[in-house]
């Protein structure tokens, strides 16, 4: 594993969620994309060292409309930049961890990732991502 290479942040208004922490962090997120495997919009702030991905789900049966019915808004999951995910999974699997997924699947902001169970976390859903270069 190497630094953090996002936190996610769920939220219910994307637009309003997008200005909010322009104004709170003096940046204009550097992208938004919608990520069709996961039916959610994101948008990415680079700050400093590393980047705030806020996520709004799209549907109902989207991981983040659930969590939000669920949880509330706030703090969705950490990633990690891991050089070779395949490598990483196999390390996590033997160590005892959850996958949720078996192969590696297209994040967004071009990377690969894969997710570690928050049940095996402590409670923290941890999101591997690999640069696609
Ligand atoms: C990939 C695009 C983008 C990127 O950066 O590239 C993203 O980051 S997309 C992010 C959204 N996608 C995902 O999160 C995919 C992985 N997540 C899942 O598969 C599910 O959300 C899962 C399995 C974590 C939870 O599924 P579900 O909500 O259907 O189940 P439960 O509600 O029963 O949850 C089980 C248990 O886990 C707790 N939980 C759920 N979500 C989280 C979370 N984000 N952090 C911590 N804990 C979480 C939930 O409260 C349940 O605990 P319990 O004690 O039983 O109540
Ligand atoms: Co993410």
């Amino acid at each position: 594993m190497r630094n953090v290479e996002h936190i996610g942040i769920a939220v219910k208004d994307f637009s309003e969620a997008n200005a909010l922490y322009f104004k709170l962090l003096g940046v204009e997120p550097y992208k938004t994309e919608f990520v069709s495997s996961e039916n959610v919009n994101t948008s990415f702030f680079k700050v400093g060292d590393t980047k705030i991905e806020l996520l709004e789900g799209t549907t109902e049966d989207s991981a983040i409309t659930k969590f939000i019915q669920k949880r509330g808004e706030g703090i969705h999951h950490i990633a990690f930049e891991v050089d070779d995910i395949l490598n990483e999974m196999e390390r996590l699997k033997q160590e005892g961890f959850t996958l949720l997924n078996e192969t590696p699947k297209k994040g967004a902001d071009n990377k690969l990732v894969c997710f570690v169970h928050p049940k095996s976390a402590n409670g923290v859903l941890i999101e591997l991502t690999q640069e696609i270069k």
